[in-house]
């Protein structure tokens, strides 16, 4: 199953900078990893935020529950998800 998955990232101003880039270092490694595995489909940033906008295949509601409470920067994110099907005149097979 396809979801559109939106990120608003807002780290506490107050956090340290080493721990700020540790995590960021392992929400990349994290992402990289799904990206991958082809569960982490696409990842663009939102021009002039600290936002992003992405495609997730998982197999279930469950599934991306798990992938997103695994995000690093998870406890520092707003996110708001959108399921998503195929539409009859999509022309790409893999819109699923
Ligand atoms: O910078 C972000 O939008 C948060 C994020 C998701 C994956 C990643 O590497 O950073």
């Amino acid at each position: 199953m396809l979801y559109h998955v939106s990120m608003t990232v807002n780290i506490p101003t107050d956090m340290d900078t080493a721990t700020v880039e540790e995590i960021k270092a392992r929400e990349k490694v994290y992402s990289l990893d799904l990206q991958r595995q082809g569960i982490w489909r696409h990842i663009w940033r939102v021009a002039g935020q600290y936002e992003n906008v992405s495609i997730f295949d998982c197999r279930d509601h469950l599934h991306l529950h798990e992938v997103l409470m695994g995000l690093p920067l998870y406890p520092y994110m707003n996110i708001s998800i959108m399921p998503l099907c195929r539409h009859p005149s999509s022309m790409h097979e893999d819109d699923k």
